[in-house]
């Protein structure tokens, strides 16, 4: 089953109808509440006008944080209310309701008017919702006449807001899940070639299933970061203190072999920027593999390693990345993921990025505006690029 071929609100007759559209509104906040980062709430922003444009009425829903399915201030929707006020200059209205679907929210929505938008409380107040339990996904069904999904970052769970009230209503993808699936489904089903795919991290056990999904679509794999090391250190290499998983040595080398017999061309870095310690203001030094000394660990890839994937990176006409290439927090170890994008943002075909800290690193160093796409989900694209199918999107009606 393709997540292609999913109905798009463009097919849906709107006018005059109320439009529950479930969004990812999970921002990052600081400790006084404020959003630091709206890019998800901004990127769910044409789905809305769209709806308000076409006659609608608008009922938003999302999760924040993790509740554990009990109302918690700390948890409350009215931050991200405040801001798509802010961002359509029209109001929202927001009512605290502990129960999300309780009586003055069904009033609320049953007297809202076409071109006016209701934000509901944070659906995971409920404990319902992640058990996506059938009456939970009835009461929000009951508020409007159509769902629509748009919550691209929640697609990979299958909740009663993002899954079980499409039982209940017409449902079709909102703007941005097309937008996610397209680039990404592209990709995967019928990439431009060269196609280069770039990961990194932390481990190796996040991203086996991506690895092995990749490698019979890609022609090269250029791998960095943490999980850089299991494959190094399976080859032989001293790797010191940097980070290891001892248990996936050998799966390391199977993924080395299965990138062979498929002509795939698998790079690993061949020097480093090693520290004495895990902190910024370490002492650090390049390193070529075979130089690594025992007592210091790997923190970014080296400029012998940048020169090669920028290389294989320049002729490349769709280019998937996920995980920076070394801790790009610290400064001084934020080279090579700096540079890495710098080649994406002049190779001059189709880049993505997956969501997560690749996204962040991409948004930190100033290069968002250089990629054809940077995922809102974490989670939920490198679900979709182990080539799993999203059941937020497996819901929705075909087209
Ligand atoms: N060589 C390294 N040693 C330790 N941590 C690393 C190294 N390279 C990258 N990291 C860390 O990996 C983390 C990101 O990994 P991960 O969560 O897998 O990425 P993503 O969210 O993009 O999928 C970052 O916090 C980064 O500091
Ligand atoms: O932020 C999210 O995931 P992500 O950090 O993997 O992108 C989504 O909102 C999903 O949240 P969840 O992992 O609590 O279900």
């Amino acid at each position: 089953m393709s997540m292609l071929n999913k109905k798009t609100v463009k097919e849906m007759d709107v006018k005059g109808k109320k439009v529950l559209v479930r969004c990812d509104f999970n921002v990052p906040m600081d400790k006084e509440g404020n959003i630091t980062d709206d890019r998800r709430i901004r990127e769910a922003m044409p789905t809305v006008t769209y709806l308000l444009d076409k006659g609608a009425a608008v009922i938003l829903m999302s999760h924040l944080g993790r509740p554990k399915g009990e109302a918690n201030p700390k948890y409350s929707l009215e931050p991200v209310a405040k801001r798509v006020q802010q961002i359509l200059d029209r109001g929202v209205i927001f009512y605290n309701d502990e129960m999300v679907t309780g009586d003055r929210t069904q009033e609320l929505a049953k007297d809202l008017q076409p071109g006016e938008i209701l934000l509901l409380q944070n659906v995971r107040y409920r404990k319902e919702e992640e058990n996506n339990l059938e009456n939970f996904s009835r009461e929000l069904a009951n508020l409007g006449d159509i769902f629509i999904n748009d919550a691209f970052g929640t697609a990979h769970r299958a909740h009663s807001s993002t899954a079980g009230i499409a039982s209940f209503l017409p449902s079709a993808m909102g703007f941005l899940i097309e937008k996610e699936v397209g680039f990404m489904g592209k990709a995967l089903e019928n990439p431009e070639k060269p196609f280069v795919a770039i990961l990194g991290g932390a481990k190796v056990s996040d991203k086996i299933g991506v690895i092995e999904n990749l490698l019979d679509k890609v022609d090269s794999l250029l791998i960095g970061g943490g999980m850089a090391y299991t494959f190094l250190k399976a080859q032989g290499y001293e790797i010191g203190k940097s980070l290891l998983e001892e248990d996936k040595l050998e799966l390391a080398l199977s993924l080395i072999k299965q990138a062979e017999d498929k002509g795939v061309k698998l790079m690993l870095p061949v020097d480093s920027v090693v520290a004495k310690e895990f902190a910024a203001d370490s002492e650090h030094k390049t390193v070529k593999n075979e130089e690594m000394p025992s007592d210091w660990l790997g923190v970014d890839i080296g400029h012998e390693t940048i020169k090669l994937y920028s290389q294989e990176i320049k002729g490349a006409k769709t280019v998937i990345w996920n995980g920076p290439m070394g801790v790009f927090e610290m400064p001084a170890f934020a080279v090579g993921t700096k540079e890495i994008t710098r080649a994406l943002s002049e190779c001059g075909g189709t880049t993505i990025i997956g969501g997560g800290d690749s996204a962040a690193a991409v948004e930190q160093l100033g290069f968002a505006d250089n990629m054809s796409h940077i995922s809102t989900g974490g989670g939920a694209s490198l679900e979709f690029l182990e080539g799993r199918i999203l059941p937020g999107i497996a819901v929705l009606e075909n087209k």
